[in-house]
């Protein structure tokens, strides 16, 4: 336990008496020999003086509960002053000890105290056993939706079955398929990514397929293609809507057939990889707009894991943007432990397009921006601080109010565009539109691309 005592020879005394009953204690004289004291050491319960020299036992009590919540803090007040009492309690004190006490009920007391902070340890430990098991560690996530995805991931990784993971951008596809190789009885084998959109056609046919040597001009060595380098193991195909409708058919062949034929070559050689695929866009209405193979379709969604929007996952944000915080704070070795209520608020009411990703870069600004110990409201990109919801009124803000359903499409369509800041292409890919569509329905509405802003309703 860590004493704080200014008084040198009560401390020695408290030293003393404590440890014979068995306690280790190491005793500091002032409230930021504590602070200093509790981030190079563990203790399991804290005793302070509420009257110390310079800041006193209640502000050091509410730091400490800020930065170790875990950490219970007993105060020892002065006798009968019932006030300091309170303030103790409200300050986060776990309880207080008025002056004088016996140094046996200061030990059960203490006893006490550690004994609740193991059981919260142990409480939070087999939470993130439920949250994050093995193979997701880095997933973080209690809200119901990623639960449901955990329970998703646990179900279908021993499976063999392809898998299409669909969400938007930044909501840790990569990841959920990462979690599915590792627990899956491929995990010793390679888990082998490779992102679709990245590659122009013939350079993406041959890192899939392989090639011969002198296949093209490029091509002086033979090259076996990631199917094959990913045997006995998972191949991740990101960004699968993006594959060129000539690959296509040449995937489609190769899951059929369990054979690549390497670029160049008139042979087909075997591969033996599970196949993971994930895409932000609706591939089902790229199926129906002719532009994605429907057998191609079939063949890997046979499973499906649906990642929900960063928006949708509630006070997620807030548990993942403080894990993130805790990683870069120590990485950088800046001294940044939380987020103050106020900058709180903005993450929960933000939407979030970028989903994880844009938490994750919202936090590194941060903690490189941050003058104090919490990250404030000012560290926060402007379109974070900015950020309020929207005034475009939907039909569902008014229970009194029926209305036709072209004129909730109307308000929603606006309220979408509103959202995104007028970015045209943007609404199109949330509302599941082409943009020729969305642009007819606006121009219906009596809007005209001169027109700003675009997140006006037209009256
Ligand atoms: N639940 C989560 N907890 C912690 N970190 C997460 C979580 N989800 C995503 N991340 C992090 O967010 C970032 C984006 O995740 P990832 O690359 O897996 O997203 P994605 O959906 O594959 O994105 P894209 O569609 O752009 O390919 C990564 O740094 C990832 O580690």
């Amino acid at each position: 336990m860590l004493c704080v005592e200014d008084d040198p020879a009560m401390g020695a005394l408290l030293v003393k008496e404590l440890g014979r009953r068995g306690f280790g204690v190491r005793h500091v004289r002032s409230a930021n020999d504590a602070l200093a004291a509790v981030e190079v050491e563990d203790y399991d319960a804290v005793v302070s003086d509420v009257r110390l020299g310079g800041m006193t036992g209640l502000e050091l009590c509410e730091r400490l509960v800020a930065r170790r919540p875990e950490l219970p803090v007993i105060l020892i007040t002065a006798f009968g002053d019932l006030d300091t009492a309170i303030a103790a309690i409200r300050a986060g004190a776990h309880d207080f000890l008025p002056k004088p006490f016996e140094l046996e009920e200061l030990a059960i007391r203490v006893t006490r105290a550690a004994e609740l902070r193991a059981l919260r340890a142990e409480v939070r430990r087999l939470r993130e056993g439920i949250v994050t098991p093995a193979g997701i560690e880095e997933m973080i996530g209690e809200h119901a939706t990623m639960q449901r995805v955990v329970a998703m991931i646990q179900r279908v990784a021993s499976s063999e079955a392809p898998v299409l993971i669909a969400g938007e951008t930044g909501t840790g596809k990569e990841l959920v398929a990462r979690a599915l190789h590792a627990r899956s009885p491929r995990a010793a084998g390679p888990f082998v990514a490779v992102n679709c959109a990245a590659l122009p056609e013939a350079l993406l046919e041959s890192e899939l397929f392989g090639h011969t040597k002198g296949a093209f001009t490029d091509a002086r060595a033979p090259r076996a293609g990631l199917f094959v380098e990913a045997s006995g193991g998972t191949l991740f195909l990101d960004e699968i809507a993006e594959m060129p409708l000539a690959l296509q058919a040449k995937l489609l062949r190769a899951l059929q057939e369990h054979t690549v034929r390497p670029v160049g070559s008139d042979r087909e050689v075997a591969f033996d990889a599970r196949i993971v695929s994930a895409t932000h866009r609706d591939l089902e209405s790229r199926v129906a707009d002719g532009e994605f193979r429907d057998d191609l379709y079939y063949r890997l969604n046979v499973l499906q894991v649906r990642l929900p929007a960063l928006r949708e996952r509630g006070s997620d944000v807030l548990l993942i943007a403080n894990h993130a915080l805790k990683r870069i704070a120590q990485r950088s070795g800046k001294p940044v432990r939380g987020i103050a209520p106020e900058a709180a608020r903005k993450l929960l009411a933000y939407d979030w397009p970028g989903n994880v990703r844009e938490l994750m870069n919202a936090m590194e600004r941060a903690v490189a921006l941050a003058e104090y110990d919490d990250v404030t409201v000012a560290d926060l990109p402007e379109k974070i601080q900015a950020f309020t919801r929207s005034h475009v009124l939907v039909a569902a803000d008014d229970p009194n109010e029926l209305l036709p359903l072209d004129e909730i499409e109307r308000r929603y369509i606006l309220r979408v565009i509103e959202a995104v800041g007028g970015n045209r292409t943007r609404a199109a890919e949330i509302l599941k539109v082409d943009r020729k569509t969305l642009y007819t329905k606006l121009k219906s509405y009596g809007w005209r691309p001169s027109d700003p802003p675009l997140g006006a309703p037209p009256t």
